[in-house]
């Protein structure tokens, strides 16, 4: 299997939808990687992936072909990450979760359970006196561009850093350590409870933040004492929709524009990374593509799935779209990327409306393969590092042996400004924060941009009703003049059209 693999999964209708618009549905299958639909023109458009799951594919089919690798790999100490992506409604959340993470049957078990459950399996039985594991568990929802810890509620903005050991990380979340399935599923049922849903017309109880699941798992053997170190990283995106669809306002209306916004800078990532402007890569546009940029870091055939050409051909040879540049920079090896299928676009073009019958769930897998010499490159940083802040303390228990605290604690802010005394996060994290006020600074902006647009497009609206109302004041002008030339006497009423004077209770004789 290749360590790049894109699904698509469309659910059964429901049983209310069956209701409202019979067993008509807006494709056409062709085989178990390829679906038509007819485009506006009724002409067959065919989609094709690495798998197409359809209404009655289980859950257990898609957790099959798509996580089974990836746990093995994080045992391994490579990084795999699933991303579900579709319209509101598709079927994100149940393929992650099915209906309950606690309380459903084996049959209808979502990925995150089958996950949770094959990595405990595999670590104990491939556990010896020799071995050590352990397994880290986050979980965070980006809600209103703000990344909140759902294991820990107090703590609701996050920030998100980088350091070279660690690459893209979340400061600050909670990390639970887990030793079992079921405890691993009970904690992960506290943060799910802890997410934000929403009701809009289109979804009773829609997600409205993206949610992910964070899980590092650590592998050793006390032999040799090397660790090997991976993630599993699943995201439930929040449903994307179009905003004027959903009849929301207020607050509902922020949050579908906000996760609009996050889905389409996602978006923008990725066509900068197809276009090849790599110079700016926006992935600081929103939190979800900072979070996830190890993950999109190389996506050379993504846009052919955005704008839904085939591309199965392309998916022999993902190496092919390597980016080699940031591959070094990211010191690891990268060979995977990931795809976005336009559900929402193709269901508004292609489907007739509110065609969402069919779930669309797209899959994304994303691994790091660590080489050999990498391991010692990662481990050089990290004994400086322990050097540095040996270094550090001892500067700092010198200079409270002659001054108060406070001065020290003035001392150790200057020194770690001037770069006397190391930080270990301090560069990183001033850069980081300089970029995210430029971030912030460029969201303003566009936000600013849209709200003009709203302005212009209701002017426009107020002229053309004002040029309406001057067509007919001019109409009724030619009419009079007409009926003054013929020499008749009447009233204004005569020529005034009765739609015009019905509102005020009186139309004319
Ligand atoms: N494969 C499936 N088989 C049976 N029912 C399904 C399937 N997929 C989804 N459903 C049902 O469809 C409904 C919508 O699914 P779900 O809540 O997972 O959508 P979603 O894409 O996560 O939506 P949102 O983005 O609003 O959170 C739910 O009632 C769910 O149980």
């Amino acid at each position: 299997m290749s360590n790049v693999t894109v699904c698509v999964r469309f659910r059964p209708l429901s049983h209310k939808e069956r209701k409202a618009n019979g067993d008509k549905i807006c494709f056409r299958k062709l085989d178990s990687e390829s679906f038509v639909v007819k485009d506006e023109r009724e002409e067959d458009v065919i989609f094709s992936f690495d798998k197409v799951f359809y209404e009655n594919a289980e859950q257990s089919d898609v957790y099959n072909f798509l996580a089974v690798p990836i746990v093995s790999d994080a045992i391994s100490g490579t990084n795999g990450t699933i991303i579900t992506y579709g319209q509101t409604g598709a079927g994100k959340t149940y393929s992650m979760e099915g209906p309950s993470i606690l309380h459903c049957n084996q049959q209808k078990t979502g990925l995150v359970q089958r996950v949770v459950n094959e990595l405990f399996e595999s670590l104990l039985k491939s556990s010896t006196s020799m071995s050590t594991w352990t397994v880290k568990l986050s979980m965070v929802e980006i809600y209103l561009e703000k990344v909140r810890d759902l294991l820990d509620l107090s703590k609701d903005n996050l920030q998100i850093k980088e350091s070279k050991t660690q690459g893209i990380y979340i400061s600050g979340a909670t990390e639970i350590s887990i030793t079992n399935s079921s405890d691993a599923l009970e904690s992960l049922s506290q943060g799910i409870a802890n997410r934000a849903v929403g009701e809009t017309q289109m979804n009773l109880a829609s997600s409205r933040s993206h949610c992910l699941y964070i899980f590092t798992v650590q592998h050793g053997s006390t032999s040799d004492e090397r660790v090997k170190s991976g993630k599993i990283i699943l995201v439930d995106l929040a449903g994307s929709e179009k905003v004027e669809k959903t009849g929301a306002e207020g607050r509902v209306l922020d949050e579908a524009k906000t996760i609009n916004k996050s889905l389409s800078a996602l978006g923008n990532v990725i066509n900068a990374l197809t276009t090849g402007k790599q110079n700016h890569v926006p992935f600081r546009d929103s939190k979800l593509t900072r979070i996830l940029q190890d993950a999109l870091v190389c996506q050379k055939f993504l846009l052919d799935y955005f704008v839904g050409r085939e591309v199965s051909s392309r998916l022999q040879d993902p190496a092919a779209f390597l980016n080699p540049t940031h591959c070094r920079v990211a010191t690891r090896e990268q060979h995977c990327c990931a795809a976005v299928l336009p559900v929402h676009q193709m269901h508004q073009k292609v489907c007739p409306p509110f065609a969402l019958e069919q779930g669309m769930t797209k899959l994304i897998k994303t691994s790091y393969k660590m080489i050999p010499e990498v391991v010692d490159n990662v481990k050089k940083p990290i004994l400086e590092t322990q050097d540095q802040d040996d270094l550090r303390d001892r500067i700092l228990s010198k200079l409270r042996l002659s001054l108060k605290e406070e001065d020290v604690d003035l001392l150790e802010e200057l020194f770690t400004l001037e770069g006397i005394i190391f930080d270990p996060s301090s560069v990183t994290d001033i850069d980081s924060a300089c970029q995210d006020v430029a971030s912030e600074e460029i969201s303003l902006l566009m936000q600013a941009v849209e709200e003009l647009k709203e302005t212009v497009e209701e002017l426009t609206d107020e002229n053309e009703r004002l040029r309406r109302d001057l067509e007919v004041a001019q109409d009724i002008a030619v009419q009079a003049q007409h009926v003054t030339a013929a020499g008749r006497t009447s009233s204004l009423l005569d020529f005034v059209p009765a739609a015009l004077l019905r509102p005020f209770g009186f139309v004319p004789d």
